[in-house]
């Protein structure tokens, strides 16, 4: 159920998030060597760069900088690996751009790192649950947060993933993470929520949460949600490889934006941009303002 008006708007660095007035885009840049669709490719720092400054110009509004794989029983990092990895990068991506940078993490130390690296908001799968200083980290900095619904951890999720109400379970979940946050010190207006899709759901699961993914917005925070690539698109299309799953990418983002989603977390930000331009004015049955 949509609530009446939109979140209030969220100001990240030289841009301010009108939420509801378009879908934002969240830039995926993996400096790792093992992410499950471009693990290695941005590992050397000024490759991850470039990348980065390829991510903003074709479109990206966000770029969400991840040290660690959170793919399904992905060996954990090191903090002092994750750290290697991750702030040299925003440092340099600092030093080129003031475009807005999430740093991908569940360690406190990485994100107070990332956010003195000049990183702008903190993007945690675990919903501030991993690290017990998170919570902490975030208020003293006045950081955003993205709080996402995940049942165990990238070790345990894909064991078990039934539900007897899933987008319920879900949504009552990502309320009371959203409580917890306010609670220690996180302004509502610097909160988003994610269900997670491919984090502890089935294939049948993540279909369910995007077809109904407007379930979530009377939660009355905005909602991100990261469909790209993942291995549920490949069971829907047969694309073994995930690198050929962007077509099926561009799905799932037309229908969570039509669902009313405020940000699509995306690999190839390029065609998401014209694809979220049309959903959006279809939506809204307006066009977009020629200048
Ligand atoms: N908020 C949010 N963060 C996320 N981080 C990583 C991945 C996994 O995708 P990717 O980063 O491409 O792979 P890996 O975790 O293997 O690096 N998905 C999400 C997501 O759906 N939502």
């Amino acid at each position: 159920m949509r609530p009446e008006s939109p979140p209030a708007p969220l100001v990240l660095r030289r841009s301010t998030f009108h939420w509801g007035s378009r879908t934002y885009i969240m830039g995926v840049l993996n400096v790792t060597p093992d992410s499950f669709s471009d693990g290695g490719r941005f590992l050397d720092p000024e490759a991850a760069v470039e990348q980065a400054l390829a991510l903003e110009a074709a479109g990206a509004d966000i770029v969400d900088v991840g040290g660690e794989s959170t793919r399904p029983y992905a060996d954990p990092v090191t903090e002092e690996e994750e750290l290697r990895r991750t702030v040299p990068v925003i440092e340099a991506i600092r030093r080129r751009s003031d475009v807005p940078v999430s740093i991908d993490t569940t360690k406190a130390a990485v994100a107070e790192a990332a956010l003195a690296a000049g990183a702008d908001m903190i993007n945690d799968v675990s919903a501030l649950r991993a690290d017990p200083r998170m919570a902490e980290t975030a208020a003293r900095h006045g950081a955003p947060v993205v709080l996402m619904h995940m049942r165990g951890t990238p070790g345990t999720m894909q064991d078990d993933t039934h539900y007897d109400d899933l987008v319920g379970e879900v949504h009552d979940f990502l309320a009371e993470r959203v409580a917890w946050a306010e609670a220690r010190g996180i302004p509502r207006g610097k909160i988003l929520v994610d269900p997670g899709i491919g984090f502890g759901k089935s294939y049948q699961g993540n279909l369910v949460l995007l077809n109904r993914l407007d379930a979530l917005l009377d939660i009355g925070v905005p909602v991100l949600v990261g469909p790209s690539r993942k291995a549920f698109l490949g069971a829907v299309t047969g694309r073994a490889a995930p690198a050929e799953r962007d077509a099926a990418t561009l799905g799932a983002v037309a229908a969570a934006a039509l669902r009313g989603c405020h940000v699509v977390r995306v690999h190839d930000p390029a065609p998401t941009v014209d694809v979220l331009k049309a959903v959006d004015a279809i939506r809204s049955e307006t066009l977009p303002d020629p200048g």
